[in-house]
Order: structure tokens, then sequence, then C-alpha cells
């Protein structure tokens, strides 16, 4: 099997029950496409080290690990590697979410999320959001 690489992915839900995307930078892998806010956990880290870590570079918010639900997760064969990705939910943070590393971010009604491009391991997770988060 190709190798396996595990991100830490969080759908942020805000009091009308959108979600947020952020848009891949150029330059990087799937440039464009629209993900869930989060990345690869590195060595010695939990996945909700991770996300805490991750919110708070890309987007400047503080999250509490009390505040991490986990929701579902995608399993996802790439060309090059497999990606396990766990999706939290959380609905409660400090601060207000920002593209902190130029990327774009946008608040998405779960029933719009197929409006947006999104990397093939995350369209399975759609499903999961909708029914989270009634429409
Ligand atoms: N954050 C995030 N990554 C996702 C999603 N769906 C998906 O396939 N991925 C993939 C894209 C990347 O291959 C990987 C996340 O890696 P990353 O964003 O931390 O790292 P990167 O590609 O910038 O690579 P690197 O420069 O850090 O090595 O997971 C998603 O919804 N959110």
């Amino acid at each position: 099997m190709t190798r396996m690489v595990l991100v830490s992915a969080c759908a942020l839900v805000d009091p009308d029950g959108r979600i947020l995307l952020a848009q891949r930078p150029e330059g990087k892998a799937m440039a464009g496409l629209w993900e869930f806010p989060g990345g690869k956990v590195e060595k010695d880290e939990r996945p909700e080290e991770t996300l805490i870590r991750e919110l708070r570079e890309e987007l400047g918010i503080t999250v509490n690990e009390a505040c991490l639900a986990p929701l579902t997760f995608a399993s996802h064969t790439y060309e090059d590697f497999h990606l396990l990705m766990p999706l939290y939910v959380c609905r409660r943070w400090d601060g207000f979410p920002s593209g902190r590393e130029k990327q774009q971010i946008k608040w998405v009604r779960p029933n719009r999320l197929r409006d947006y491009p999104m990397p093939a391991a995350d369209e399975p997770l759609i499903p999961h959001l909708m029914d989270l988060v009634p429409s």
C-alpha cells in the first residue's frame, strides 16, 4: 500500500448553521479546491492538538479542546498516498476567523457545499454535514 497520511480537519459551524471552507492557495497540491481547515498531524502530536495549532495559524482563532467533537472521517486513496482524515465539529471559538495565510474563506450552508469544488476525499463527508445542520 502507499504511505498513509494522517490529516486532522474541522468543520467550524457558525450560529446560522454555516460551515467554514478555505481555499487551498496557489502553489500547493490541489490548489483552488475548497477544504476544511486543518493539516497534517505532526510527530508527537494528537489530532486535537494539530487542529488547535492549525486553526490558530490558518484562521487566527483560539479553540478549546473540549469544543472539538468528532463527527466522522475520510479514508481516501490518492495517487501517491492514502489520506486518513478525522473530521471534527466546532461551534465555539475565540476570535474572528480570517484567512491568515492569504487563503480565501467562505461560510457555506451544508446544502450549498456541492457548489464548491473540494478534494475527492471530502465528498463523502458532505451528507454527514447536511445531517448535522439541517437546512
Ligand atoms: N486541511 C485539509 N486537507 C485536506 C482536506 N481534504 C484533503 O484531501 N486534504 C488533503 C490535502 C493535503 O494533501 C493534506 C493536508 O495537508 P496540508 O494542507 O497540511 O499540507 P500541504 O498539502 O500544504 O503540504 P505541506 O506543504 O504541508 O507538506 O490533506 C481537507 O478538507 N482539509
